[in-house]
């Protein structure tokens, strides 16, 4: 466990409150609690943000190669503490431990690797005819995550605002705190100037919603439910703060008639388990032709029957139990309701899978023959569901793929690249992906319509943290 439980990282130092709240962490493999964080209140949360403000005015001076300079260090870091980060990763949100070395880890050191490759040729400074076009950095940025892809969302958000030049304070989610402390030892050990790193603990509603009103903040950068983003931008409208949401979605993956079915449906469905469900990007509605639908049905059904659900520490495992106790009530409500609504079961299906009494193990469930207008075809499940739904021809998939209230993901399938990218342009997300493509962590990650606004990842992340100044007269005219 680590040794700054019940602490937080405060001015380039480990803090242990005085009294105060804590919360249970549970292990979701047994549904029991394995830990208790302290809970951060307004006084800590004001220590938290006011080192982060004593500290921006030398960070923004920083020298680009200052910065380049720490962030391999704690790329660094991360490769010296894998083992770690992916121990803690599996404990507390229930990743395989397999999965944690092969998915989760690597996110990490593949955000700092672009963010260092972008600073090293980034022009913060232009010259437009006589004007100077400056960017600087925000300020002091509060920093909320959540549980799903620990290193990753942490990560995405931590290395820009360093590149940048703001400080920050990290308030990571209650479920998944033990992967951040970690996270924090790195930094220390990278030597990160005291207070422009700092990190917090505790829960959305007082801790989260004390610095997303802070007034010495300028700028919060969340991720997680489109509920608790709402309340964020509520909170930081009263001093007109800069608000990034990475919010939910419900991404629909497009299968043409051209395309290769047996691996088009194959992948589609074991990206949509990945993670047990627990992904934005899932590719949760599959989109298939009418005539096609039996086809997919049994290729799906097939994959979700062999996608392994085991304990965090089985080797063999890939998927694991979701995070927590209102994850599990969360999707095995939608599972009835899909059930209710008529749409029909080929695979999983309500309950534990066999051989599991506790904990939140999910089956993979799959669903045929769902109508666009159920709760399962238009709610954010985050669980193993996959929903295969019906399209007449091109012009029908398109508009069911864009009858959302989301935009974060969409996926197309097709031998035609042409046809490919002509859907491509026309489906209303921030991310499209054709054919399955490796993952780009230089692409924008972020989405349309309530998934958000803002964009994360390599240069359009660094740019998140960024102020406009314009600097006119700065060349006498001519
Ligand atoms: N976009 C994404 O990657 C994610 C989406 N979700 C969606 O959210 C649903 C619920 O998951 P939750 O664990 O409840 O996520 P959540 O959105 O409540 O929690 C994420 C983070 O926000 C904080 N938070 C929550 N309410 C807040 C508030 N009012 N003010 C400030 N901070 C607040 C939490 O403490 C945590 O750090 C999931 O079923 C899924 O649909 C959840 C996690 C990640
Ligand atoms: O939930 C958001 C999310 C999910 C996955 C990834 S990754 O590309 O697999 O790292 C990123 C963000």
């Amino acid at each position: 466990m680590h040794q700054h439980l019940g602490e937080f990282y405060i001015d380039g130092r480990w803090v242990a409150p005085s009294g105060g709240r804590e919360l249970d962490v549970f292990d979701p493999a047994t549904g029991e609690p394995f830990a208790r964080i302290a809970v951060a209140g307004v006084e800590a949360v004001d220590g938290a943000v006011m080192a982060a403000r004593r500290a921006f005015e030398d960070w923004a001076a920083s020298s680009v190669a200052q910065r380049i300079a720490l962030l391999s260090r704690v790329e660094q870091g991360f490769q010296a503490r894998q083992d770690d980060l992916c121990r803690a990763m599996s404990q507390e949100m229930g990743v395989p431990i397999s999965a944690a070395r092969s998915i989760h880890f690597g996110s990490g050191p593949a955000h700092l690797k672009e963010t260092m490759r972008v600073l090293e040729r980034f022009a913060f400074d232009e010259l437009r005819g006589t004007t100077l076009v400056t960017r600087e950095p925000i300020g002091v940025c509060a920093l909320i995550t959540p549980w799903n892809f620990p290193i990753n969302q942490v990560v995405c958000k931590i290395a820009p605002a360093l590149a940048a030049g703001c400080t920050m304070v990290l308030k990571p989610s209650e479920v998944s705190p033990l992967s951040a402390l970690i996270i924090a030892d790195i930094l220390d050990e990278a030597g990160v100037p005291e207070g422009v790193f700092n990190l917090v603990n505790g829960d959305g509603a007082g801790t989260g919603q004390a610095l997303a009103s802070h007034p010495e903040v300028d700028m919060v950068s969340f991720t997680g439910s489109t509920r608790a983003g709402i309340a964020i931008a509520k909170a930081a409208a009263d001093t007109v703060k800069r608000v990034a949401q990475e919010l939910g979605g419900k991404s629909p993956n497009i299968l043409l008639a051209d395309a290769d079915f047996p691996r088009a449906v194959t992948l589609g469905a074991n990206r949509c388990f990945n993670n047990s469900g627990q992904s934005c990007v899932a590719p949760t509605r599959m989109l298939v032709p009418r005539a096609r639908m039996q086809e997919a049905a049994h290729l799906a059904a097939e994959a979700a029957r062999t996608a392994r659900v085991g304990q965090p520490s089985d080797p063999q495992a890939a998927l694991g139990p979701v995070a927590t106790r209102a994850q599990f009530e969360k999707v095995q409500r939608l599972i009835g309701e899909g059930i209710a609504a008529g749409a029909r079961v080929v695979a999983g299906g309500p309950g534990r899978p066999e051989g599991f009494e506790r904990g939140w193990f999910v089956r993979p469930t799959v669903f045929a023959d769902v109508d666009p207008s159920m709760s399962i075809a238009r709610e954010e499940i985050f669980g193993p569901v996959l929903c295969l739904i019906a399209y007449e021809d091109e012009e029908d998939a398109i508009r069911i793929a864009n009858d959302t209230c989301y935009g974060l993901a969409a996926y197309v399938q097709s031998a035609d690249p042409a046809r490919a990218r002509r859907v491509a342009r026309r489906l209303r997300a921030g991310n499209v992906q054709l054919n399955y493509p490796p993952v780009d962590r230089g692409a924008p990650f972020g989405g349309y319509k309530q998934s958000g606004n803002g964009r994360e990842w390599g240069e359009f992340g660094l740019h998140e943290y960024l102020e406009i100044k314009g600097i006119q007269g700065w060349e006498p005219p001519a």
